[in-house]
């Protein structure tokens, strides 16, 4: 058997099928069928050659075999190599050549940082390096550019969700992961009635009984030293569990994590026993009687009150589709848990960091806080300081910190002068943008009076994008808003921070990583009440 021509043929057929197929479009979603093609093509092909020269050429037959695959895989890749490098239209972004070629040098760079991998700080070193438009894939461009937010995210943008939106997504549905911009509106207006002025005021109780539970918990702590991180995770969870399914998780009575909680986050076990079989919802629905059974009827209205009711009066089949329901339950834990988690504990850090910070905000809560009137939220809704230490917390740490990935319409995009052609993944790298001299005075120093009496050291109002911009922005923005500024009011009322012993911040700052938000590990504070000498 010849084999420089199973070399020539493997080579040429590599380079064909990239050519002719792998060259454009997504493939993201083949990706399982591609690994299982590459396990068993090869034994085939062996299976061929024995076949053709004998039962006894077990060793030819390997030896033609591994000459196919090696020239097969070897001109594929070259031809991708070559391609990305010369010919691809983002040929003339810049960037490291490897990162140009292939994804995994992104991905190996992440894994190999000093700290835990996070993605947004390599990119930031990327664009002190590079400039404000990077090539960090084949098909992927970071911007540093302020106008990027508006032009990828903002009302008006043709962009949408980028393929990572699919691979997160592991056969769900959700708001949050539904790529079409159509569907996604749909779905959209019933999270929109579900966070609207009058459902937000309807929250409001379990707001405060969540705060009390904490509270309680830090006055029975006696000023001793806490992981303030996991607390506040404890709070954000029985909120969100009570939003989502209309029961807590009760992590804060408890004082522990629930693994149940943690397994719904990951998105594993939705809607308790029916999460694996979404499809028993629809049957029990059409057994006579069994409707009655799940009627779902919480004391008062949560999330999953407003997606019944539009299974039930919705017109659009994706109301109806249980996969949706599921989807979007789980969605509200994973959406507004480690995010908020993640602002009171940055939020935390800075106030024991600078006690005048503290200070001058317990000084304006007495104006503002009026625990238990009926104003108490909308007075805190206007307290300047408060919303302003807030802003800076999230300016400087917002939760999602790299990109929010959005993809080209066919026509390409121009951000500035520079033209990006359609088909292209994008982002804007927030965390670069916050820290920008050209956005903002001082952009390294945590200054919440740029956000009230001294605005001018806002250089920039669009770059602030904590929450993202436009028709796929935060649904639970008002919603974070209300619980950062009423559980932070009642804390600095009561109690006064400071660091424990042995606690210098460093952990919160340097020992966190990114998976898509940010996970913080520890931060030990004392929580002093402001009335008593402990
Ligand atoms: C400080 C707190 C929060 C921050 C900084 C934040 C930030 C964000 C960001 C940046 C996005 C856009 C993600 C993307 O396009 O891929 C987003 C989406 C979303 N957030 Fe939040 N979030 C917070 C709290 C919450 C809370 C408390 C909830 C629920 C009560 C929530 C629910 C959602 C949902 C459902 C989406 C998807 C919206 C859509 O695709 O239309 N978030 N959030």
């Amino acid at each position: 058997m010849d084999l420089q021509v199973i070399g020539v043929a493997g080579a040429a057929l590599g380079g064909a099928s990239h050519l002719g197929y792998f060259i454009d479009g997504e493939h993201h979603k083949n990706a399982p069928h591609y690994v299982t093609a590459a396990l068993t093509v090869p034994a085939f092909i062996f299976l061929g050659f024995v076949r053709t020269l004998g039962q006894n050429a077990f060793v030819e037959a390997a030896r033609a075999t591994s000459v196919a695959v090696i020239s097969y895989a070897g001109a594929l890749c070259l031809s991708m190599a070559i391609y990305r490098t010369f010919f691809h239209r983002l040929r003339n972004f810049p960037g490291p050549l490897a990162l140009k070629v292939t994804k995994f040098a992104h991905l190996y760079n992440i894994m190999k940082a000093e700290h835990a991998p996070r993605d947004f700080e390599f990119r930031d070193k990327l664009h002190s390096e590079f400039g404000e438009f990077v090539r960090i894939g084949p098909n992927e461009l970071s911007i540093s550019a302020p106008e990027a937010l508006v032009k990828i995210l903002g009302p008006g943008s043709k962009c949408t969700k980028g393929e990572y939106y699919d691979d997160i997504a592991v056969g769900s549905n959700s708001l949050h992961y539904e790529r079409s911009k159509e569907l996604h509106g749909i779905r959209r207006k019933v999270w929109d009635r579900a966070f609207s002025a009058k459902s937000l005021r309807g929250y409001e109780g379990r707001m405060l009984k969540y705060a009390d539970q904490l509270i309680e918990q830090f006055r029975s702590h006696k000023g001793k030293a806490i992981n303030a991180a996991d607390w506040f995770a404890f709070y954000s969870f029985d909120i969100m569990g009570d939003m989502a399914f209309g029961a807590p998780y009760d992590m804060l009575l408890d004082g522990k994590p629930n693994p149940m909680a943690t397994i719904v986050q990951q998105g594993s076990v939705i809607l308790g026993p029916s999460g694996p079989i979404p499809w028993i919802l629809p049957i029990l629905n059409s057994i006579p009687g069994a409707a009655k059974s799940i009627k779902y009827e919480p004391e008062s209205p949560d999330l999953f009150t407003y997606l019944l009711e539009a299974e039930k009066i919705g017109s659009h089949p994706i109301h109806k589709d249980p996969k949706w329901l599921v989807g979007d339950s789980t969605l509200v834990i994973g959406a507004g848990t480690d995010t908020t988690t993640i602002t009171f504990s940055y939020l935390f850090y800075y106030l024991a960091r600078y006690p005048e910070v503290q200070e001058k905000l317990f000084q304006e809560l007495k104006q503002y806080y009026h625990p238990g009137t009926d104003a108490e939220f909308r007075d805190l809704a206007n307290a300047p300081y408060l919303n302003g230490v807030i802003m800076e917390v999230l300016r400087l740490n917002p939760p999602v910190p790299g990109g929010i990935l959005r993809k080209t319409p066919s026509e390409g995009i121009t951000v500035g002068d520079t033209f990006i052609p359609g088909g292209v993944t994008v982002s804007a790298c927030l965390w670069t943008i916050s820290r920008l001299e050209s956005c903002y005075e001082k952009p390294l120093e945590f200054v919440p009076e740029r956000w009230g009496e001294k605005p001018e050291m806002v250089l920039n109002k669009n770059a602030f994008a904590a929450f993202s911009l436009g028709p796929m922005a935060c649904v639970g923005r008002q919603f974070a808003m209300m619980e950062l500024r009423n559980l932070t009011s009642r804390i600095i009322s009561e109690f006064s921070v400071q660091f424990a012993p042995g606690e210098d911040g460093s952990a919160i700052m340097n020992e966190w990583h990114e998976s898509f938000t940010m996970h913080v590990e520890s931060l030990m504070l004392q929580f002093k009440r402001r009335d008593e000498n402990f």
